[in-house]
């Protein structure tokens, strides 16, 4: 092999290489201070990770959590990437089986942020100091919620949040967002420039959105907006404040979910009939009765109070954690319609399992063998299920329609997280081992559509649900057929 640069054919080449020596040994001297600077870098890192690690206590908080993704996704991918550190930290935390959260679970943990504005009326001013109060009143861009107290959000997140709600379509709590930025008594490490500008921008991002979301409104409002209050913040803050309740008197509630979920009322309570009671559908319970309230009489849904232990709830949730996976909806793809994660668990994967079917088969009358295994759920930050019927269930075959529903509360709900019949203005707060018993089916087998209902999202806590469905197949000794086609 022949080659132009060789070493071999000329002393005076082998002299110079000689003479090399001292700074080929500069250079890999160079390069090892750098890397060890960097791996420098990477152990203080480490050291920020740990001093972390295991402080779960305020995770259960939607704007906590919001901020230890943040932390964990574009903070960290900042610092990390300040020393090229980013390629290492990935591989080293794949080989120990961790994924870190990425740029979709920041987005995905502010979309929560913003649904529950949406749903439970909380102003950006609220939510950034973490104040979660429902508000029933009227949504308004007037900032009546602002209160002082420290801000748990930074500027950055007012941004992303505004962002997010934009391209969401959610108009008027973006723009709100966009105030608080305005706003004197927040966020005082930003110049007035720097606010303004940015704000700026967040509302020239609203004027591109589809007219039919407002975007146009925002575009002629911008025209004249900042030359009349000529970098004036109280001044833009108030505009956008008489703007937002323009915008907000003409947005109609397109689902009165939402709404229900904010005010919906325990029992249906025009009809005076309806009671609690001690039942004993079963030999079984004749020490023990069913605590049993009556909800609503036609369809009718009852409350069933300490239908498990403690032991067996909680054994349940311990059982099922490690199996979760997150749920779909039409069998295929995911969907904010559906924000939780959720175990089917076989009668035979624990003693729990067994003897809660066996009992719910006790309860009902019905024949629990002919069901869906026991369907445990958890949702996620502002976790809900949107309104849908449980006989359509996904991938149903014929015979497997769902008869009747008992949904079991594993745990007590913080805020929120209720369970809503849209059609009946029922709201059901979560209590720990108690169940909500109703029947899709009729006789008949056609649909009851009245028991539409929905998980409305969890405000702050953690949601455990477990759901039994019994089919409609298989019952034809415990609920025969009728004639009637109402009953
Ligand atoms: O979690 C709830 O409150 C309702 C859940 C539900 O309707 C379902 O999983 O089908
Ligand atoms: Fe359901």
């Amino acid at each position: 092999a022949t080659r132009a640069d060789d070493y071999f054919t000329s002393i005076s080449h082998v002299a110079k290489l000689c003479s090399s020596r001292a700074r080929l040994a500069d250079a890999l001297l160079n390069y090892a201070e750098t890397e060890s600077s960097r791996l420098e870098r990477l152990r203080q890192f480490a050291d920020t990770l740990r001093s972390n690690d295991g402080n779960v206590s305020g995770i259960e908080h939607p704007v906590e959590a919001y901020v230890t993704i943040r932390q964990m996704s574009r903070e960290w991918k900042a610092l990390l990437g300040q020393c090229d550190c980013t390629e290492t930290y990935q591989l080293v935390a794949k080989s120990a089986g961790i994924r870190p959260p990425a740029e979709d679970d920041y987005d995905g943990a502010a979309d929560a942020l913003l649904r529950l504005q949406d749903v439970y009326r909380i102003s950006a001013a609220a939510m950034a100091r973490g104040r979660l109060e429902v508000n029933s009143k009227n949504r308004s861009g007037d900032g009546e919620q602002t209160d002082s107290g420290p801000l748990m959000l930074t500027a950055e997140d007012a941004i992303h949040l505004a962002t997010r709600a934009f391209n969401t379509s959610l108009l008027s709590i973006g723009m709100d967002w966009a105030r608080l930025l305005l706003m004197s008594d927040a966020f005082p490490y930003w110049t007035t420039q720097r606010k303004l500008n940015r704000a700026l921008d967040l509302l020239q991002l609203a004027a591109q959105l589809p007219s039919s979301q407002g975007g146009s409104q925002i575009g002629a409002f911008l025209e004249n907006m900042w030359n009349k209050t000529s970098g004036n913040l109280t001044g833009a803050a108030a505009k956008i404040s008489s703007q937002i309740k323009a915008i907000s008197n003409g947005e109609k509630e397109t689902e009165s979910y939402k709404e229900i979920c904010r005010e919906g009322s325990r029992t249906n309570n025009h009809s005076s009939s309806l009671t609690c009671r001690l039942a004993v559908p079963h030999p079984f319970f004749t020490l023990a009765p069913v605590k049993e309230e009556l909800l609503n009489s036609d369809p009718r849904v009852t409350f069933l109070y300490d239908i498990l232990t403690d032991r067996e709830s909680d054994r349940l949730t311990e059982v099922a954690e490690p199996m979760l996976q997150r749920a779909r909806v039409g069998g295929g793809a995911f969907t904010k319609m559906r924000i939780s994660k959720s175990a089917f668990l076989e009668d035979e994967e624990d003693w729990s399992v067994e003897r809660v079917s066996r009992r719910l088969g006790l309860v009902t009358g019905l024949n629990v063998s002919d069901s869906d295994p026991l369907q445990l759920g958890n949702y996620g930050i502002g976790g809900q299920y949107e309104p849908h019927l449980d006989s359509k269930g996904v991938g149903l075959a014929k015979g497997n329609s769902r008869l009747a529903t008992a949904l079991l509360y594993l745990n007590n709900v913080k805020q929120g997280g209720g369970t809503v019949f849209t059609r009946l203005g029922l709201r059901v707060q979560p209590v720990k081992n108690g169940a909500l018993y109703w029947h899709n089916l009729r006789r008949n087998s056609s649909d009851i559509f009245d028991t539409l209902h929905a998980a409305c999202p969890v405000l702050e806590g953690s949601k455990w649900v477990a759901n039994k469905w019994i089919y409609y197949m298989g019952q034809m000794a415990s609920w025969p057929c009728g004639l009637s086609q109402l009953e």
